[in-house]
């Protein structure tokens, strides 16, 4: 028995008559709305499908995907796009990507193609393109994505799993339940960051607030302001040590004012020396990193920009990857900085990241990241050893 109201159309697509996958779509969102105690579904004006690498999703994922892409779709009309896969799509050959993966990955990567979902291959959409308006619904399930999209843009969603996500991309809905409504989203933890921060710093703090409030929804207090690629590698970090979907900071986000935050009882206070022991915490290892892996998540081309200043005309003794969209790519090559990193012996590498590759097969020990996220997970998701600092610290040259 369906619990939520639905409208006379939703129940056809229930029932199976706009087609097998409208109907299985419909099944995933209704169970989802019914569990968390949703009333109804509300439109969505985009999603942002994750559970797309073929490390995560394996041959069952491939077979779900082709099955489901067999049947109609119906026009949802909204802009949906893709997370990372494991390769890149086009240059894995030359990158040395194992061959058998990237092809299966280009296999998922179509199938979600023929599902309405665009390669776009990102886990920044916000920057290239995929940008909903404040207020708007939208399905997001990559988590670092979704931190942005809620906090920094103010557009409203759950942490979506990658089905779900894909389920309301394909009917433009999603149960009204969560970050949905305006009442979940005030804050319940205050942070004071008593010291100026940069660069790898915010990852640390993420770090930290993450753990301490779970779920919750933090409300930070900052000495000074932050760029939006610091706002990013925040709610990263954010989003993975815990499982924040929303945060707010004062004078900087577009929601902080209705943040409730007199009413919140809890406090942390926040110091230098508790940022500098977690940025030590975060490194596995005192080993020089063999691969340095920027771009988590995905770099904007300011973060390129800066990569190419630091290395032009020298050469570097690390191998260096900078990952990031296919969209931000072609503009960082239009303005020469693919040319002076690659002249230097890096990459700029496209559609994915040193979580979802398969790098723990491709004969790297010791990863250099400057994004906590990657620190966080590239021991428990690759096994392998990281080394966490700012990117000028982590490149090395001859
Ligand atoms: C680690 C992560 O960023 C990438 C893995 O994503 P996927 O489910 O393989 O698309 C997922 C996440 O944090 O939501
Ligand atoms: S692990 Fe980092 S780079 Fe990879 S998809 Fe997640 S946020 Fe993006």
């Amino acid at each position: 028995m369906i619990n939520m109201f639905l409208t006379k159309d939703e129940e056809k697509m229930c029932d199976g008559e706009f087609g097998e996958t409208v109907r299985k779509s419909m099944d995933i969102l209704v169970a989802l709305g019914d569990i968390y105690g949703a009333s109804k579904l509300v439109d969505i004006t985009s999603a942002q499908v994750s559970g797309v690498s073929y490390k995560t999703i394996g041959d069952a994922g491939l077979e779900y995907l082709e099955d489901l892409a067999k049947g109609d779709l119906i026009d949802s009309n909204i802009n949906a796009s893709l997370n990372p896969p494991g390769t890149d799509l086009n240059n894995w050959k030359e990158l040395g990507f194992p061959e058998e993966f990237s092809i299966k990955q280009n296999q998922i990567v179509d199938a979600y193609a023929k599902l309405g979902i665009s390669k776009t291959c990102t886990c920044t959409p916000y920057l290239v393109g995929n940008v909903p308006r404040f207020g708007d619904h939208v399905s997001w399930s990559e988590s670092s994505a979704v931190a942005y999209v809620n906090s920094v843009i103010g557009a409203k969603t759950n942490r979506e799993g990658g089905p779900a996500a894909l389920a309301a991309a394909i009917v433009g809905k999603t149960p009204l339940y969560g970050f949905h409504l305006d009442y979940n989203r005030k804050a319940n933890l205050i942070v004071n960051v008593e010291c100026g921060l940069k660069g790898a710093d915010f990852g640390a703090l993420g770090y930290i607030i993450g753990k301490a409030v779970g779920g919750g929804v933090p409300y930070f207090k900052l000495k000074n302001t932050p760029n939006n690629n610091d706002l990013k590698t925040l709610g990263a970090a954010l989003a993975s040590s815990g499982s924040v979907a929303l945060y707010h900071m004062e004078n900087i986000t577009p929601e902080f004012k209705n943040a409730n935050k007199k009413e919140v009882e809890d406090i942390i206070f926040i110091s230098k020396k508790d940022i500098l022991e977690t940025r030590d915490n975060l490194s596995t290892t005192n080993k020089e990193a063999d691969l340095i892996c920027l771009g988590c998540p995905h770099a904007s081309l300011e973060e390129i920009k800066q990569v190419a200043n630091i290395v032009q005309g020298k050469t570097i003794k690390n191998k260096l990857w900078i990952c990031t969209s296919i969209s931000v790519k072609a503009t960082a090559d239009r303005m020469g900085y693919t040319d002076i990193i690659e002249k230097a012996g890096g990459n700029v590498v496209c559609d994915t990241c040193m979580v979802v590759a398969p790098i723990e097969d491709m004969g790297f020990e010791v990863i250099g990241v400057n994004s906590a996220k990657a620190a966080n997970y590239v021991p428990s998701m690759c096994g392998l050893d990281v080394v966490y600092d700012d990117t000028e610290n982590l490149i090395q040259f001859e």
